[in-house]
């Protein structure tokens, strides 16, 4: 089984009196300058213009400057823009004026895996991956609780990159939790893996699947959207607390059979290979190159498909479901 660290592993005093740059603040961003100057550290947010990020910022508590002015004189230096923007960042805002042998750390793998990012020689170069949204890193820290991460050294100049990570991961409230030594090129793609084939990708296309299936056989859109969508978080909770055989235990006998012996007909053999192509395309670097073009075509896909699942049924239905349910009565 894989070590996992816990708060009383780790020592925090490896990056006790060091300057961190955190560069954005946006979703990991906010979550990670916040919580790492309530753990006592010294914190200072870089950004590229005086937008709406500058302004949450200054709303925090924070004075940020210019990229170029926070990297400056920082010993850290943390990248929490997205992914496709921080090569540029790196090589216009950052490379030029950071502090020679400053720490390159990162909150996933992609860039330095996909070779976008060279490092220089003389960094530190890690990261610290969190396995959650950047909103839920911020919350479950402040009720006192963790989620899990996952740390990883690419360049040890100064021979603590490990520990400085893992100082980093305790700061952040992860190690309340756990924390687990894994690669950039593991975290890169079984990151990418996880949020293309299930988190994001594979959960929201069965519940499109779903629910329009429900509706085009005549039911009520609201029923359906109870079932498939509502009733999901709440089966998830289950498993999240318990494990699978914990949730089969709440759910009646006749959910049990039809889900043991249904749903391997709905994820089959077939849908099992095309998660081996999805990990092939992206061990191979086939979805990366994809990803940069779409990027740097303006992302026609994205917005395309924001745009359809905006005017779809099921949002229409849940928005307005939600001010209803979710309204204190
Ligand atoms: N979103 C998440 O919860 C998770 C993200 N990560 C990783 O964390 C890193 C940051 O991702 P997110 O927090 O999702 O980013 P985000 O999309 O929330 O970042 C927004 C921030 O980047 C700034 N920004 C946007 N475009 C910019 C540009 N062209 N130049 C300079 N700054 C720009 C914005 O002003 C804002 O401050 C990525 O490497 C991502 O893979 C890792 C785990 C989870
Ligand atoms: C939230 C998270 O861990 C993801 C899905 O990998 C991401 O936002 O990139
Ligand atoms: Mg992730
Ligand atoms: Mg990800």
């Amino acid at each position: 089984m894989a070590k996992i660290y816990r708060d009383e592993d780790i020592n925090i005093d490896y990056v006790k009196n060091k300057k961190i740059a955190i560069l954005g603040y946006g979703s990991q961003g906010r979550a990670w300058a916040l919580n790492l100057r309530d753990s006592g550290l010294n914190v200072v947010v870089g950004l590229e213009r005086k937008g709406e990020s500058w302004k949450k910022a200054e709303e925090d508590g924070f004075k940020p400057l210019f990229t170029k002015d926070a990297v400056r004189d920082a010993d850290i230096i943390v990248f929490l823009v997205p992914d496709m923007v921080q090569k540029n960042l790196w090589i216009n805002s950052v490379k030029p004026y950071m502090k020679r042998g400053a720490d390159m750390v990162f909150a996933h793998g992609f860039n330095i895996h996909y070779k976008l990012i060279d490092p220089p020689h003389d960094s530190d170069v890690y990261m610290i991956a969190p396995k959650a949204p950047g909103p839920i890193v911020r919350r479950m820290f402040e009720s006192g609780y963790g989620v899990p991460a996952l740390v990883a050294v690419y360049q040890n100049v100064s021979g603590s990159a490990f520990e400085k990570a893992l100082a980093i991961a305790k700061a952040l409230g992860c190690a309340r939790a756990g924390v687990i030594e894994t690669t950039f090129k593991e975290e890169t793609e079984t990151d990418l893996f996880g949020e293309q084939v299930i988190l994001v990708g594979g959960v929201m296309e069965l519940i499109k699947a779903s629910f329009e299936t429900l509706v085009k056989n005549g039911y009520q859109p609201e029923v359906a959207y109870f079932e498939v969508l509502n009733e999901l978080k709440l089966i998830v909770d289950l498993i999240y607390e318990g494990g699978l055989v914990h949730m089969l235990k709440a759910v009646s006998d006749t959910a049990k059979y039809g889900g043991i012996t249904v749903g391997k007909t709905i994820i089959d053999d077939h849908v099992k290979m095309n998660m081996v192509k999805a990990l092939e395309r992206i061990r191979n670097g086939e979805f990366a190159r994809e990803w940069l073009k779409e990027y740097e075509n303006g992302m026609p896909t994205v917005h395309k498909e924001l745009e359809e699942l905006r005017n779809s049924l099921i949002e229409k239905v849940g928005n307005e479901i939600r001010k209803m349910i979710f309204k204190k009565a």
